[in-house]
């Protein structure tokens, strides 16, 4: 009979394993067995890669598989590497003791770890959110849902996918759940940047998803949270719930509450200005963001909020007040600022702690750190109580130092609590009699143990006797082989040495079972004390976590004053009108990066909506202009999130949305779409504008040609200055054309940022004066780099050809062309449910229509036609 046709003969193991498998094949199976946890076949390449451990063979039923493994106790250790590495990893552990049964000892998967689902310390940073995510494709919106296990938080909203995807890359999620009927849609709105993992679509339902909240929350309606009518949120925060389930997260009694995200509260900055202003990442690994500059924080908690405050600047003037005047009255009693960071040092992440409580996953050295840290509370309670200033005072009122917690947690736990229970010296001495007894037995064992030597000693005369015990052998006595042939016949032989024979005796066994009985009880005893002191602790999880967030609040305050201080920010003064006037802006991150002997050169930025609403800044490439306009909004920005700012004086009427966009910065080889999608982008904030927007447009319609450039740049600052809404708005540009359109448009103003002309050189003065600039710098740069003559001459004239015919006529024709471009497109798809788009097309009028208003209305078709797309599909 041929070897292969041989029925293969499976291990009972590999049967148990290939069982629990199947049931998680999109995860990376660690399968406990005795010490170890091993991964087989394909997970076992990819652990041994990602790992660095060694892959080995072993027979399975006449088939190689692949093996690698690693000590249990080093599962800390691994874990994260692989999660980071995004995978998810299903932990299986042994569900009962191997000792106590003769069959296979049976397994599970207790755990599934994933990049949105951690709570190990090694996963996560200290400083950063870990957010799970889930995004519901809704009928004509979206729901979207953030829960970080580790902290409790928990939050939920919905809108328009330009809203939502602005909150995807504020909260930064970890991991994203869609639906399995979405994968492709997700990933056309929303990009591939989101570690993402799909779902069945029943999960997210209406009834489901309501159901599993007011299971979760034990209340009959969530009213309660204010999210009771957002039913699309409800269903991305029902499967939030939904996966946690799955993967066996089940003591969630953290999760006290969920909150809306009313981004009505807070300034608008859609994706290209998060990115543009590089607020808390950039493009550039190694770039500082603002947030590195800004951030004081002392403590973990501090840190996560301070990023949440960034990314929600608020829009109450009342509010930010509030914020002003604390960091004001921290500033001033330098004392008081000084001693609040000092005890805020010392308090560890009480809001992960307390989760990890709730979680069962705290050991007794956290349970310690978590009584010191509420111990730290009681002076700052008693500081700002103190304090005159009135929210520092409410803080106080509302911190609760949980008393009777800490004086519980010293009553039951050993001060030096080990972090592992197995090491003894958990509960406190005094706390147990029965404890104390035991470990009066145990710990007594080296008396006795001195004592019995002595005796076997003289009675054996062996003068080298040495008794021991290790894991595998228990307790022996050791004699060297000189000597074997004194030993005693009532002596057991144990363990034979190369130099020296282990021996036990009748005594010493006795004494063994006693003091291993002892331990083990010891063991159970603190095991059992620990946990009923964990238990006890749970109902003081909701106002420790609201320590954490009092304390959070203050080390942002705190910061902000340590900030002003050591770089010289001041009180901007906040008003309700819609003018801006920064005195000597500095930029926040620039400022701190110039070479050693520079100096920031300040500068004065003035805006409103009746006289200078729009400032046309001119000036060659790398003389300041980007830096005038992103300090302007980075000083809105800070002083909108209760922070001071960096200029000598700042007078700031609220700002509810800020709109950034930056043209392309490779004028060489752009094309029809790098043009079309500039102006897209433009475009969208043409149709947000309000009275209190700041708009900051750097260079636009660089991405193209020196003749479409003009145009869309001039343009665009027609509509802008025709908008009823009067935006307020920055524009750096090197065309110094646009300086013509002030003897029209009487609320543009031109600036320059002067240079000083050397010989062969510009010497940049990056002072921002009145005025426009004489010539067009593109062509200067150009020279100093070095570019023939004859190029430079060439550039000349075309651009001088160029300067005759930026018409609004001409862009007209150019619209018609990418009009006709597109009903082409459309037409080819030959839908019936397009027909109602294509009409609109048809009788679209493009003459009457201003360029921006056309390129709108197309840009709208578009929006309209991916959104018919979307419900056919
Ligand atoms: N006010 C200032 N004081 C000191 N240095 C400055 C100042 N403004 C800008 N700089 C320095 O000049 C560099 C160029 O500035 P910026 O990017 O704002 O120029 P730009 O005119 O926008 O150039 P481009 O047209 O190439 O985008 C900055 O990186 C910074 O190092």
């Amino acid at each position: 009979m041929a070897a292969s046709s041989k029925p293969k003969k499976v291990t009972p193991l590999m049967q148990q394993y290939n069982t629990i498998k199947i049931k998680h094949p999109d995860a990376l199976l660690l399968f406990r067995v005795g010490d170890f946890y091993e991964t087989f076949g394909e997970d076992a390449v990819k652990a041994s890669k990602i790992l660095g451990i060694i892959l080995t063979h072993r027979n399975n039923g006449g088939d190689k598989t692949e093996l690698a493994g690693f000590p249990h106790h080093s599962l800390n250790t691994y874990l994260p590497k692989l999660v980071k590495a995004g995978q998810r990893v299903a932990i299986c552990d042994q569900l009962e003791d191997p000792k106590l049964t003769k069959s296979i000892v049976k397994r599970g998967v207790t755990e599934l770890v994933t990049p949105g689902v951690a709570l190990n310390d090694d996963i996560l940073s200290a400083k950063n959110n870990n957010f799970l995510c889930a995004v519901h494709f809704g009928r004509n919106k979206f729901g979207v849902s953030f829960l970080d296990i580790s902290t409790g938080e928990f939050l939920t909203s919905e809108g328009s996918a330009e809203q939502v995807d602005k909150l995807l890359q504020n909260f930064g999620p970890n991991e994203v759940l869609v639906s399995k009927n979405h994968k492709k849609e997700f990933i056309e709105v929303f990009g591939t940047q989101f570690h993402s993992f799909f779902l069945e679509d029943w999960i997210f339902q209406d009834d489901y998803a309501h159901e599993s909240l007011t299971n979760h929350f034990k209340t009959k309606t969530l009213q309660g949270f204010g999210i009771d009518q957002l039913s699309h949120g409800i269903v991305a925060s029902g499967a939030v719930l939904h996966y946690l389930s799955e993967t066996q997260h089940k003591q969630l009694q953290h999760i006290t509450k969920i909150h809306r995200i009313a981004e009505e509260q807070y300034v608008w900055m859609d994706r290209f200005t998060i990115r543009n202003l590089e607020l808390y990442h950039s493009t550039n690994l190694n770039a500082i963001t603002l947030l590195d500059i800004i951030d004081k924080t002392i403590s973990p908690m501090g840190g996560r909020l301070l990023k949440r405050w960034l990314a929600l600047p608020l829009k109450n003037l009342g509010q930010i007040q509030q914020r002003h005047q604390v960091v004001a009255h921290l500033s001033e009693e330098e004392t008081l600022l000084e001693k609040t960071q000092h005890w805020i040092k010392q308090i560890g992440d009480l809001e992960r702690l307390i989760s990890k409580l709730a979680t069962g996953k705290i050991n007794p050295k956290e349970v310690i750190q978590l009584k010191n840290s509420l111990e730290a509370v009681v002076p700052i309670k008693q500081l700002a109580l103190e304090s005159p200033n009135g929210s520092l005072n409410l803080i106080g009122q509302q911190l609760d130092a949980c008393e009777s917690l800490r004086h519980k947690i010293k009553e039951v736990l050993h001060e030096e609590a080990p972090v592992n229970l197995l090491k003894g010296q958990t509960i406190a001495t005094g706390y147990s009699e029965e404890l104390d007894e035991l470990r009066n037995l145990a710990f007594s064992s080296k008396d006795y143990l001195d004592k019995m030597l002595e005796r076997e000693t003289e009675q054996t005369g062996i003068t080298s006797l040495k008794i021991a015990s290790n894991n595998v052998f228990g307790y022996y006595i050791e004699v060297r082989n000189t000597h074997k042939d004194k030993v005693p016949e009532s002596w057991i032989r144990k363990q034979t040495l190369v130099n020296a024979e282990r021996y036990i005796t009748e005594e010493l066994k006795e004494y063994e079972a006693k003091i291993l009985g002892a331990e083990e009880r010891i063991y159970q005893l603190e095991q059992q004390l620990f946990e009923q002191l964990l238990v006890w602790m749970q109902e003081y999880i909701v106002p420790v976590q609201q320590n954490a967030q009092l304390i959070a609040q203050l080390d942002c305050l705190c910061g902000f004053s340590q900030l002003a201080k050591e770089h010289h920010y001041v009180q901007p003064q906040m008003n309700d009108s819609t003018a801006l006037h920064i005195k000597d802006g500095r930029h926040p991150v620039i400022e701190r990066q110039l070479p050693l002997g520079e100096t920031y050169v300040t500068n004065d930025v003035i805006l409103n909506r009746e006289e200078q609403q729009i400032i046309m800044i001119t000036g060659p490439n790398m003389s300041g202009k980007s830096a005038i306009l992103r300090q302007t909004a980075l000083i809105v920005l800070l002083a909108q999130m209760g922070s001071f700012v960096p200029a000598s004086e700042a007078n700031i009427g609220m700002v509810d949305k800020i709109f950034t966009r930056v043209g392309a910065s490779d004028n060489i080889s752009m094309g029809e779409s790098t043009f079309m999608v500039e102006m897209n982008e433009t475009a969208s904030i043409l149709n947000n504008l309000s009275e209190r927007s700041l708009v900051l447009l750097d260079e636009i319609g660089r991405g193209t040609s020196t003749y479409d450039g003009i145009s869309i740049a001039w343009a665009i600052s027609e509509y802008l200055h025709e908008h009823p809404s009067r935006a307020k708005t920055l524009f750096a540009t090197h065309y110094h054309e646009l300086n013509e359109m002030t003897s029209t448009f009487g609320r543009i103003k031109n600036y320059n940022v002067s240079v000083k002309e050397l010989k062969d050189n510009v010497l940049f003065l990056r002072k921002l004066i009145p005025g426009g600039s004489e010539h067009s710098f593109g062509i200067h740069v150009a020279k100093m780099a070095g570019m023939p003559q004859q190029v430079i001459q060439k550039a000349n004239k075309i651009l001088k050809k160029l300067e005759k015919s930026h018409s609004s006529e001409e862009m007209t024709d150019k619209l018609q062309g990418v009009q006709n471009e597109m009903q082409l497109s459309f037409f080819n798809l030959d839908d019936p449910l397009l027909e109602e788009i294509k009409d609109e097309i048809l009788h679209l009028d493009i003459d009457t229509l201003t360029p921006v208003e056309a390129l709108m209305k197309l840009n709208e078709i578009k929006r309209l036609l991916s959104k018919k797309k979307t419900a056919s599909s």
